[in-house]
């Protein structure tokens, strides 16, 4: 379960990136974050994994109070935390099950990591992964011979193999096309629903957000205007978290 408890985050800038945010998200939830370019939905993911540090309230991931995590014990929490980019973060010149495999590397001892002598089990798991997401086939293809699609499959199997118990995306489709967008949703939603692993996802795509996920946040000027189901997402939800920028798009 994650908390947000009259969360604030200031940038040293100055800028509100997050403004009181109240929020919680139990086990197995689908979210989607949504908002206006700034609205801040990057530094509310970013926050659950301490990628950002917040600047005031708690935050409360599995019981764990994020913000007095150190050392050890933040690499540890991390670990059961997966996180997708937009841009897939792949090692691009060299093959897929070895970007997946990577993910085992925090697991393994050090000699192990140097000679690249990965056991039986982390390779079992790494297919597992690759086979999850419908790219078993390709393991010992080189990863930058993939289309975006698949990539963006083969960053989901590397945080499967990782074995978390939610996982963060960023902007996860905002670099492929309508149709492979649609296809790495439906990845999303079959492991969230086969697996049980909560997911937490920010998109620009307001109907890709509806249709996959089963409830929506929205995200203005840091602030939550809307947090309630997919499904009841209308005109005026959308108003109210794009202001008049919706408006102009539905009447032009
Ligand atoms: N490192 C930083 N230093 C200062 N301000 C920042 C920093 N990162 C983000 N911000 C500001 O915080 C606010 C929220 O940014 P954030 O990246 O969370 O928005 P977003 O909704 O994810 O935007 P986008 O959809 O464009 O990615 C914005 O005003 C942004 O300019």
């Amino acid at each position: 379960m994650i908390v947000f408890d009259h969360v604030s985050k200031i940038y040293p800038n100055g800028t509100v990136g997050l403004d009181d945010v109240n929020l919680t998200i139990q086990d197995g939830e689908f979210v989607a974050i949504i908002g206006r370019s700034g609205a801040g939905k990057s530094t509310l993911l970013r926050a659950v994994n301490r990628m950002h540090d917040i600047s005031k309230g708690t935050l409360t991931v599995n019981d764990t109070n994020v913000s007095g995590l150190r050392g050890k014990a933040l690499r540890h929490f991390r670990r059961e935390i997966g996180m997708v980019f937009q841009s897939f973060n792949l090692v691009s010149r060299t093959t897929v099950i070895r970007n997946v495999l990577s993910a085992r590397v925090p697991e393994m001892p050090f000699w192990r990591v140097l000679l690249g002598a990965f056991r039986k089990e982390d390779k079992i798991t790494a297919l597992e992964s690759l086979d999850k997401v419908g790219i078993l086939d390709k393991a010992y293809i080189r990863a930058d011979q993939l289309s975006g699609g698949q990539q963006q499959r083969v960053a989901l199997a590397r945080t499967l193999a990782q074995k978390p118990k939610i996982i963060l995306a960023d902007e996860p489709v905002a670099a492929l096309d309508p149709v492979t967008a649609k296809q790495v949703m439906e990845d999303f939603v079959r492991i969230n629903k086969e697996m049980g692993i909560s997911i937490l996802l920010n998109i620009h795509h307001v109907e890709l957000a509806i249709e996959y996920a089963d409830r929506i946040i929205g995200i203005r000027a840091g602030k939550i205007v809307y947090d309630g189901p997919s499904k009841e997402v209308d005109q005026a939800v959308l108003d109210s978290i794009y202001g008049e920028a919706a408006k102009q798009e539905a009447t032009a």
